[in-house]
């Protein structure tokens, strides 16, 4: 049985507790308040300068992360598997799967030599990393609308070349609009737009990929440098803008076809893509 606290206050405490002090500041010679307040004051500023200095010592060696500069906590990584060797017509690589709080799954697949060892940085540079957006159009019905699907084979081939991953983010599919989204961005185009001009007639921006999840991924991997294999200069910045260093720029650009021309074409002039045949 618990007891009930006494809440009564014992007689005569608030006068006990009041009067030394009282007296102790009425007395002559004693510091008067405003003096007191004046040494407490001062007091506070030399800690607050004591505060700061600390703090910009630390800042000083504090290196900014992919994970602190997270816009967003919610899309936190919940867990990753073991790396399983998959052989591929592109080589033997090592998938590793990621879920995410907001329940998106990425792949991360690493280049491995034939006995499973993985592949090392060509010349002792940075890995290579392709951070590939999902496509379903390209990637497995091999649409000629875009290049996804070669650029993804492509891709493959550098990073068994030169060492390193290739991320499939699966979130980004439709340049981060989704599915349903770009399937009606492709009826639109149909009917005259080019690719930007489709999603901004739907409402959304032209790109809406975010890359923290695809940044999160490369911390957990280890990989803070890396060679990007892109002609996306934006894939750049956004990376560096989460605190990953690009050192270099590997292009993975397919040869336009008829059925893509004028969606490389709008690539290249008006979303900035690095493409020589466009
Ligand atoms: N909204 C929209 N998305 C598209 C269209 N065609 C391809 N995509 C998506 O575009 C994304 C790939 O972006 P790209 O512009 O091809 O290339 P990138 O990833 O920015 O750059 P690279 O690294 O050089 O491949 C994938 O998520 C595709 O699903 C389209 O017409 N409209
Ligand atoms: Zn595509």
């Amino acid at each position: 049985m618990s007891e009930t606290p006494n809440t009564q206050a014992t007689p005569g405490t608030p006068a006990e507790l009041s009067t030394p002090a009282a007296v102790t500041l009425a007395e002559p010679g004693t510091p008067s308040a405003d003096t007191l307040v004046e040494s407490v004051e001062a007091q506070v500023e030399e800690l607050s300068a004591e505060s700061l200095r600390i703090a910009s010592q630390l800042a000083e060696g504090y290196r900014v992360s992919p994970l602190d500069m997270v816009p967003n906590p919610s899309p936190l990584l919940v867990e990753s598997t073991e790396e399983v060797a998959v052989p591929t017509p592109q080589g033997l690589f090592g998938l590793r799967a990621w879920r995410f709080a907001d329940g998106a799954e990425h792949i991360s697949a690493r280049a491995l030599d034939r006995d499973g060892t993985p592949v090392p940085a060509e010349d002792g540079g940075a890995l290579a990393v392709r951070i590939h957006s999902e496509c379903a159009t390209g990637d497995i019905f091999g649409s000629f609308r875009c290049d996804c699907g070669p650029q993804l084979e492509n891709g493959l081939r550098i990073i068994g070349r030169t060492g390193g991953y290739l991320i499939y983010v699966r979130n980004h599919e439709g340049r981060g609009i989704g599915l349903v989204n770009k399937l009606r961005a492709y009826a639109l185009q149909d009917a005259g737009l080019d690719t930007l001009d489709a999603n901004l007639a739907l409402g959304l921006d032209g790109d809406m990929r975010d890359y923290s999840q695809a940044a999160l991924i490369l911390q957990e991997l280890g990989v803070n440098e890396l060679r990007l294999v892109t002609n996306n200069p934006a894939k750049q910045e956004a990376l560096e803008s989460l605190g990953l260093q690009v050192t270099e720029l590997i292009p993975d650009e397919i040869p336009a076809r008829v059925e893509n021309a004028h969606y490389l074409q709008t690539k290249r002039e008006r979303m900035r893509h690095v493409l020589k045949s466009a």
